[in-house]
């Protein structure tokens, strides 16, 4: 097992008192854990707000629901994700190895509602040679986007956990990703696609290494 400093990559689990960056990058006391209850209430006061009626049959489950879905979508709040790269092998593994077209779906905190995509994850192990299972490339990616997000944070936060955990050569984060706040509503683009990036280490300094990597990401 290799364990890095027991860095977020961007934010303190829920109950770091020790002044380590809060939620989501930002400077911030412990965070209280999901308020099931208070939840509700809110959802319920929305849909009041929203001219609904709360009491009536279809919706008497849904602020309960609602505020089970936020726990499951916002769990990542509560979690460091980089914990999982403590899974790791002694490979002498010196090559890059890359994960394509990890389903990603997260929530844009700025109107709470999804964008998804594809996310690729790529490293080169460092000297040590030692690699984490492939599985936790993607709960990685899963733990992340599981918080409020926006992309680049969300691809920013992977590729600096990476860096943390691994120690790698190097490391590539890319994601594409559809923001249904700009598909349903807004401007309604349905389709347009962002991409973005987070290269750290050889990737960043070796434009050839960057490079083999992409052609790999966009199997050209
Ligand atoms: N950079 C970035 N912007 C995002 C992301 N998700 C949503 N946004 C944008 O956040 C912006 C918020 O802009 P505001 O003007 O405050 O909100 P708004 O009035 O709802 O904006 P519109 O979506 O243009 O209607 C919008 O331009 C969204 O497209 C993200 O992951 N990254
Ligand atoms: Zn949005």
């Amino acid at each position: 097992m290799t364990a890095g400093p027991a860095t977020d990559a961007g934010r303190a689990p829920a109950a770091a008192t020790d002044g380590s960056p809060g939620a989501n990058g930002g400077p911030g006391p412990a965070r209280a854990p999901f308020d099931q209850a208070r939840a509700e209430a809110a959802v319920r006061e929305l849909l009041l707000a929203v001219g609904e009626d709360p009491d009536r049959d279809g919706l008497l489950q849904t602020p309960a629901r609602v505020a089970r879905a936020y726990a499951e979508q916002f769990a990542g709040l509560f979690t460091d994700p980089s914990e999982v790269l403590q899974t790791s092998f002694d490979e002498n593994h010196n090559e890059m190895i890359l994960m394509r077209d990890i389903d990603l779906y997260s929530t844009c905190e700025h109107h709470l509602v999804p964008f998804f995509g594809q996310a690729h994850v790529g490293y080169i192990p460092g000297p040590d040679g030692r690699v984490t299972g492939l599985s936790k490339l993607a709960r990685l990616v899963d733990g992340y986007a599981k918080r409020p997000q926006v992309q680049e944070r969300l691809t920013t936060q992977i590729a600096d956990a990476l860096v943390h955990r691994l120690r790698p050569a190097g490391a590539i984060v890319v994601i594409e990703a559809e923001h249904l706040c700009m598909a349903m509503r807004g401007i309604r683009k349905p389709g347009a696609v962002t991409t973005t990036s987070a290269v750290r280490g050889i990737f960043q300094s070796q434009a050839r290494t960057r490079a083999e990597a992409m052609s790999l990401i966009t199997g050209r």
